[in-house]
């Protein structure tokens, strides 16, 4: 792998990328990284601590087919653009996405190697070429729950949602963040008074969040004091598209010769940037709990097995607990009253690190490995 071309580094997914790679030392085992760039060709790059050339203008196809692989975090737009000219002009080489466009192609794999590294070796020794990063959601919940599925302990889960604000962009961070501000900014006085009445300050919080004033161009709703119980687009079936993922992508990553049923509501709730899942899942078999804590914990290096109790349940299975950590925690596991093959879990996890960045890292270091 001499020449590996980043397009997106700069962005939100990008930066992760970019931090996770300095941080594990990855641009030493790469000889010419190469920066691209949608809007300022021949600017200066990322620092990565060693020289590198002006960017590159991303859309030239030239300039990209002289890469040995492109790790791109653009966008979908982006990918729809570039990668079909690329690959109808010759270009062989290793294209990895975080881009949901070319997740469900024959000629693409899904990518979360902690999960799915036999369908990822296969997929190599046959050819494939186009490694895709999984939807968040997705990532998050198999690196939670992989270990089930991998003992074909699974029937079907059920999945409910809360999705980071960090899902939607970068904006509606920052709107969120605005949206909280304006929500405390109403009733500073109220606040600041012991005395004032709290149905007083509802009602004042409710108007402002209702009227057209309160920030929401990028959301489309107050999400602050709220929740949207919808991400992604209608489908003709009732489902969001968010939520036809987990059903798809699930069964394409792990490579799944019958299709395990995954459904559930995706929900964005006020979180910045960890995504939480609650699931259902129905089991082939009554496994002890003690059985199906060591084989959840033994899954992966990342899950971590959270005792279904209180006190601990708040200190470590919360989105702020969790967020900027590569840890993925599952608790609240018990057995429901449907019985005993009806387990209940909850998982956190930083859905751009395991969500977005991370497998696409990972990938990167397994071709050069090769
Ligand atoms: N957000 C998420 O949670 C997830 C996103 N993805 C995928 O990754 C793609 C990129 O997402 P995300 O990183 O959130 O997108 P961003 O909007 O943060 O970045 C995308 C591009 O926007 C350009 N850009 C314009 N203005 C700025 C600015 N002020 N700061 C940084 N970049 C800017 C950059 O391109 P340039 O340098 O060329 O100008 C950048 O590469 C998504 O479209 C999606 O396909 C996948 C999984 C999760
Ligand atoms: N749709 C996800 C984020 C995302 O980018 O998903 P995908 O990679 O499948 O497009 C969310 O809103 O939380």
């Amino acid at each position: 792998m001499k020449r590996v071309g980043f397009v997106g580094w700069r962005g939100m997914v990008g930066s992760v990328l970019m931090e996770r790679m300095l941080a594990e030392g990855d641009f030493q085992h790469i000889e010419e990284p190469v920066f691209f760039t949608t809007s300022n060709a021949g600017g200066q790059g990322p620092d990565i601590g060693v020289d590198i050339p002006p960017l590159k203008d991303a859309s030239d196809i030239d300039e990209l087919k002289t890469m040995d692989v492109i790790i791109s975090c653009q966008g979908g737009d982006y990918t729809k653009s570039v990668f079909p000219a690329l690959r109808s002009g010759g270009w062989d080489g290793y294209w990895i996405d975080a881009a949901s466009s070319l997740r469900m192609e024959d000629d693409a794999l899904i990518i979360l190697d902690p999960v799915n590294m036999d369908v990822i070796k296969d997929g190599l020794a046959d050819g494939i070429k186009n490694f895709i990063g999984g939807n968040c959601t997705v990532s998050l919940m198999l690196m939670a729950m992989g270990g089930l599925f991998r003992e074909g302990l699974v029937d079907w889960a059920s999945v409910m949602t809360y999705q980071a604000a960090s899902g939607a962009g970068a904006q509606n961070m920052r709107e969120l963040i605005k949206q909280m501000g304006t929500i405390e900014g109403v009733v500073l006085d109220e606040l600041a008074n012991p005395a004032s009445a709290i149905l007083d300050i509802d009602r004042k919080v409710a108007a402002a969040m209702r009227s057209d004033e309160f920030p929401s161009d990028n959301f489309g709703a107050p999400l602050a004091g709220s929740l949207l119980p919808w991400i992604d687009r209608q489908l003709d079936n009732g489902q969001s598209r968010e939520e036809w993922k987990g059903q798809a992508e699930t069964n394409k990553l792990l490579g799944a010769s019958s299709i395990i049923p995954i459904d559930g509501l995706c929900v964005r709730i006020g979180a910045m940037r960890c995504h939480s899942q609650a699931l259902t899942v129905k089991l082939s078999r009554d496994v002890p709990m003690d059985e199906i804590e060591s084989i959840l914990a033994a899954a992966n290096d990342w899950v971590k097995v959270v005792p279904n109790e209180r006190d601990i349940t708040l200190q470590e299975l919360t989105p702020t607990a969790v967020t900027g950590s590569l840890s993925v925690p599952v608790g609240r596991m018990r057995k429901m009253n449907m019985g005993p093959e009806y387990l209940s879990a909850f998982t956190v996890g930083d859905q751009l690190l395991w969500g977005a960045a991370e497998p696409l890292r990972r990938m990167l270091r397994i071709l050069i490995e090769a």
